[in-house]
């Protein structure tokens, strides 16, 4: 469906948990959120009826996310039945990586397309620190699972923190010239846990682009990737795979949005930053008509402002974590 400003929305990301086994420090607080009553999170049976009527209003994509997806029970048949959902071409997932050794090759053999893995350091007591008592270890495995399961293209996100992980910058993108994986520098957002350290960690991508210029790493040239997201990519000579640079505080995306989340507790969220939502679990449940559905996606998209304004609103102000909305 076209919105307002012209932009055509066709990817719906979709947030099927808000928990986590992890405990990233610009995502979430130590002791975790308060849990949802698991009443009010929507069953698999719920989000598969509003996918359908999503494709119905245009959605072609659907990115799986949370919090961690995968630690959800059931996920690898809820893949399998999105995936059959007429005019669904593309389904994608978005986790930290730690049980994809046990789950890429059903969720392979499910139908999902691709996989983006959350790593922001390699040091293993570095892992720990931002993750909160994660095994790098782990992820690896995840990783090269990934690649062996053929979840190509299989991308990196790195989440890049002045005083953190910038000197790891270089050596994340050698990593592309051995391995045929995406790696995708992303600007920490103000949302959730990530305000507080926004001020004091914030690294833009133009920062980004000289610390890799300054370790001598020249990169050229415009590449084009799979998938649907911001990201802008570019490679190092004769690599395997990709250097990309997610920019979305310096640089904003927005006039190229082409997204709509629904989390797990079933609201439509039209924008990642704006804490506006609409509950269409309500509805769903008083069991409504899919033409009703439908127009609530409608007025979803309608409703989606044309930027974020993640510089001139006041910090703070964001009511959601970053896990509960999904990334
Ligand atoms: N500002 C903003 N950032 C986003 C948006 N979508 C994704 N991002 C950022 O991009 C990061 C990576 O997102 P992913 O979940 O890996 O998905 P993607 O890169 O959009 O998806 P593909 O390109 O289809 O692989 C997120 O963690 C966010 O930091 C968005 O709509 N707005
Ligand atoms: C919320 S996580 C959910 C999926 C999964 N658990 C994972 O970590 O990939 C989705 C993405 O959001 C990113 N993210 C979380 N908080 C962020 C912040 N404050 N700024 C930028 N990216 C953030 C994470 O690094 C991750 O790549
Ligand atoms: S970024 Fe992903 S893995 Fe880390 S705490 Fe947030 S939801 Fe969990
Ligand atoms: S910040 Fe909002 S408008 Fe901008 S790209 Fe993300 S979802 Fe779209």
């Amino acid at each position: 469906m076209i919105d307002p400003f012209a932009r055509d929305i066709h990817y719906l990301r979709v947030s099927v948990t808000d928990r986590c086994n992890l405990r990233c420090v610009y995502c979430m607080p130590e002791q975790g959120i308060p849990l949802v009553d698991h009443e009010e999170v929507l069953r698999f049976e719920e989000f598969e009826h509003l996918i359908r009527i999503a494709a119905a209003e245009g959605i072609r994509r659907v990115r799986v996310t949370g919090g961690e997806p995968l630690v959800r029970k059931g996920i690898v048949d809820f893949v399998a039945r999105i995936k059959a959902i007429p005019g669904i071409e593309d389904v994608a997932l978005t986790t930290n990586g730690i049980l994809l050794p046990q789950f890429a090759r059903d969720l392979k053999a499910a139908g999902l397309n691709r996989v983006n893995i959350s790593l922001d350091t390699m040091r293993p007591e570095r892992f720990q620190a931002i993750s909160r008592n994660g095994q790098v270890k782990d992820v690896w495995a995840g990783i090269r699972t990934a690649l062996d399961e053929g979840l190509h293209p299989v991308k990196l996100n790195v989440v890049v923190m002045g005083g953190v992980n910038d000197d790891e910058i270089a050596d994340f993108a050698r990593l592309t010239e051995g391995l045929p994986i995406h790696v995708r520098f992303i600007e920490l957002m103000p949302i959730g846990e990530g305000d507080s350290r926004f001020r004091g960690h914030f690294y833009s991508v133009e920062q980004m682009e000289e610390t890799l210029a300054s370790s001598g790493l020249i990169l050229a040239g415009q590449k084009i990737v799979t998938g649907g997201g911001p990201a802008r990519y570019t490679s190092l000579p004769d690599a395997s795979g990709t250097v990309g640079f997610i920019s979305a505080i310096s640089k904003h995306f927005c006039l190229l949005c082409n997204r709509l989340r629904l989390t797990a507790e079933g609201k439509l969220r039209p924008c990642l930053h704006s804490n506006r939502e609409i509950d269409i679990r309500g509805p769903l449940r008083k069991g409504v008509s899919d033409n009703l559905l439908g127009q609530i996606f409608r007025e979803a998209i309608v409703s989606k402002p044309q930027q974020h304004s993640m510089q001139e609103e006041g910090w703070g102000e964001q009511t959601r974590m970053m896990s509960q909305i999904g990334g």
